[in-house]
């Protein structure tokens, strides 16, 4: 980066300066007067950033990496074009520029101390004026980033909620949603039941036809959880062939007749929608459990866990409550 000329000795126009425009102009040319003009060739970045200064592009461009030095680099990259400037916010909070300023081709720019700038606030309505409609111009574009930003982190947080074979929630959704549903159904003194799931015989099933017919047959087991339930209930893959579904607000008595419900349902789904190829089907076993008093989410796990054990032992394709509700 090297002087080449002053302003004042130079062909560029006050009227260009964006930061300028429609302000005293003889008054910012006598202000600017001996500023440098300096020479940036491609790929040259500007150099000692420590002091406050606005550097105004007369011609070529600049990049602009945000904050580079405080680790908080985001990856955004603004143009800056010719009239337009960079660093007032440095000069206004009299901070140093953390910008990265890149020439993207030869480039020439005047540069600006802070005091010089200030001066030009005092005197000029249309320099103060013209700087907060920049800097308020500034704020709505980094305010819609953000917001962009939000809703990006909110779809990509949802998907990795999100199980992608069968599209129910997974085991991270349930991890960080179930201690909520069980204090909340504590607090609100209002019943939470549980109903696991287990395909049965499931190796056999991928070993007779195959692992992809296998997880068809565990998609076409979430369909079934995912249309027979209200839309406050909750279908989750807990694990490999395991399922689970969430009743808020649904006592134990309930609870065994959506399980029973979705046990032929899931006897009756129809796996292949080919008809040339056989039809293999599939059963499970259910396992239902309700919040006891003083009970955690792994309580409440282990209780739905216990009755599908039983219900595996008691021959599968069944639906079986847990023993402490009614011994
Ligand atoms: N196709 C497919 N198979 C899976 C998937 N996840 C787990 N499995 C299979 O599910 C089978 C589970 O087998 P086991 O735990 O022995 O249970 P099971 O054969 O269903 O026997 P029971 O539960 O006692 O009725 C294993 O063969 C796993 O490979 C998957 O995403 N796709």
């Amino acid at each position: 980066m090297k002087q080449i000329t002053t302003f004042a000795a130079s062909a560029y126009r006050i009227d260009d300066l964006q930061l300028f425009r429609d302000s005293d102009a003889a008054l910012a040319a006598r202000s600017l007067a001996h500023c440098p003009v300096v020479q940036l060739q491609q790929g040259e970045s500007v150099s000692d950033t420590s002091r406050a200064r606005l550097y105004i592009v007369l011609s070529g461009a600049l990049s602009v990496t945000a904050d580079t030095r405080t680790g908080m680099a985001d990856g955004t990259v603004s143009k800056v074009l010719p009239g337009e400037s960079v660093g007032e916010q440095s000069v206004l909070d009299e901070e140093a520029n953390l910008s990265l300023m890149t020439a993207l081709e030869t480039s020439e720019l005047l540069v600006v101390e802070a005091e010089i700038v200030w001066r030009l606030i005092d005197e000029s309505n249309g320099v103060a004026r013209n700087l907060l409609r920049l800097l308020s111009f500034r704020i709505r574009a980094a305010n819609a980033q953000l917001r962009r930003r939000q809703k990006l982190g909110e779809f990509y947080r949802q998907m990795s909620m999100i199980d992608g074979l069968t599209g129910l929630y997974n085991r991270a959704w349930l991890n960080d949603l179930l201690p909520e549903m069980v204090a909340s159904a504590h607090g609100g003194g209002k019943p939470l039941s549980l109903i696991m799931i287990d395909l049965d015989h499931f190796k056999n099933f991928n070993d007779s036809h195959g692992h992809l017919a296998g997880d068809q047959a565990l998609r076409a087991a979430a369909q079934v959880l995912s249309g027979a339930l209200r839309p406050s209930d909750c279908a989750v893959r807990y694990g490999g062939e395991e399922m689970m579904v969430l009743l808020p607000d649904t006592n134990v008595k309930v609870a065994v007749v959506v399980a029973e419900r979705l046990c032929e349902r899931i006897r009756q789904a129809v796996v292949f929608r080919d008809m040339r190829l056989p039809l293999p089907h599939i059963t499970a076993s259910l396992g239902v459990a309700s919040l006891l008093p003083g009970q955690d989410d792994h309580g409440l796990i282990a209780s739905a866990d216990a009755a599908l054990y039983r219900a595996k032992d008691g021959g599968r394709n069944q639906v079986v409550v847990q023993e402490t509700l009614f011994s």
